[in-house]
C-alpha cells in the first residue's frame, strides 16, 4: 500500500509516466523515497512529467511543506526552489484578504448608487446645489477662521480657553487627516466632479473624509462644551451625519472614507479632551494673550 505522503490525489508519484516499478522509489518501495518525491517536484518545474499539471495543481504552500522535509532527509540536499510569493497568495488568500476585498467591493457599489447628485444630470442632481452649502459648512476655512474671529473677540477667560481648543483641534484635525492622506492615497471615486471650494493639495486623496472628521470632531465638541436645548443638540448631531452622507451623494466619497472619517474625528476629540490647553498647563499661552 503506498503511502499517503508519496501519492497525489491518491496515485503514486511519477506513475503516469509508465516508468514507476512496483517497489521503487517511485512506489514507495525505496528508501530514498522521499528524495524522488522532491526530484517529482523540481521535474514538474522543468515541465518533464505529464502528471505535473495535476501536480501544479495541487502546488500550495501547504502541500509544499509536506514534501520539502522529506527532500532534506534524502542523501543528495538540494535546495528546495522557494514558491513565488505572488503565487502564494493567488493560491491561499487569507481569510483577512478575502474580507478586505468583499468589504471594498461592497463599498464602491454602495457609493456609486448613493452618490446621486454626483452630477447636475444625476437622479437628485437638483439637490447638487444645497449638498454643495453643506459641504461649505464643514469646510476647514470658515471653521478655522470662524474661531480665530471668536477668539479675538472673546472678553472672557473660559470662552477663549474653550476657542483656544477648538483652534487647537481644527489644527490638528487637518495635520491628521494631510498625513492620513497622504499616506494611503486612494482617489476620489471616477463619478466625482472637481469642482471642490479650496482644496489643498492631498484633498486630491479621499481616504478619510476631512469634512466627515470635522463635523464628527466639531458636533463632539460643541456638545461638550456649549449649554444647548436638547432641540439644537439634536441638531447638531443631525448636520454631521447628513454633512458626512452629502460627501457620498455628491460623489466627493467612498462610505468607508467618511466612516472612518466619523471615527477619527471622533477619537480627535478624545485627544483634545487630555491635551485640555489651560492656563494650568501651557500658562504661557495665556499670559502672552494677557500681555496684549
Ligand atoms: C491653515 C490651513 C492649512 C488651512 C487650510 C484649510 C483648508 C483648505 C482645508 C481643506 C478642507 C477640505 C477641502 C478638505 C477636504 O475634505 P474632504 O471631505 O473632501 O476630504
Amino acid at each position: 500500500m503506498p503511502s499517503p505522503r508519496r501519492t497525489i490525489e491518491g496515485r503514486p508519484l511519477g506513475s503516469s509516466g509508465g516508468s514507476s516499478v512496483p517497489g521503487s522509489p517511485a512506489h514507495g518501495g525505496g528508501s530514498g523515497g522521499g528524495r524522488f518525491e522532491f526530484q517529482s517536484l523540481l521535474n514538474c518545474r522543468a515541465g518533464a512529467d505529464p502528471a505535473c499539471a495535476r501536480l501544479r495543481a495541487s502546488d500550495s504552500p501547504v502541500h509544499r511543506r509536506g514534501s520539502f522535509p522529506l527532500a532534506a532527509s534524502g542523501p543528495a540536499q538540494a535546495a528546495p526552489v522557494p514558491p513565488p510569493e505572488d503565487a502564494r497568495m493567488n493560491l491561499n488568500p487569507s481569510f483577512l484578504g478575502i474580507a478586505l476585498r468583499s468589504l471594498l467591493a461592497i463599498d464602491l457599489w454602495l457609493s456609486k448608487k448613493l452618490g446621486v447628485c454626483a452630477e447636475e444630470s444625476s437622479a437628485w442632481g437638483s439637490v447638487r446645489p444645497l449638498m454643495k452649502l453643506l459641504e461649505i459648512s464643514g469646510h476647514g476655512i470658515p471653521w478655522l477662521l470662524g474661531t480665530l474671529y471668536c477668539l479675538l473677540r472673546s472678553d472672557s477667560w473660559a470662552g477663549r480657553e474653550v476657542l483656544m481648543n477648538l483652534l487647537f483641534a481644527l489644527l490638528l484635525d487637518l495635520l491628521l487627516v494631510a498625513v492620513i492622506k497622504g499616506l494611503v492615497r486612494r482617489r476620489r471615486p471616477a463619478h466625482n466632479q472637481k469642482d471642490m471650494f479650496f482644496t489643498l493639495s492631498v484633498d486630491k486623496y479621499s481616504f478619510p473624509s476631512g469634512h466627515a472628521t470635522r463635523a464628527a470632531l466639531v458636533s463632539r465638541f460643541i456638545l461638550n462644551h456649549l449649554v444647548l436645548a436638547i432641540p439644537l443638540r439634536v441638531l447638531v448631531v443631525l448636520w454631521a451625519f447628513v454633512l458626512g452622507l452629502s460627501r457620498v451623494m455628491l460623489g466627493r466619497h467612498n462610505v468607508t472614507d467618511v466612516a472612518f472619517g466619523f471615527f477619527l474625528g471622533y477619537m480627535q476629540y478624545s485627544i483634545v479632551d487630555y491635551c485640555w490647553l489651560s492656563p494650568h498647563n501651557v500658562p504661557v499661552l495665556f499670559v502672552l494673550w494677557n500681555q496684549q
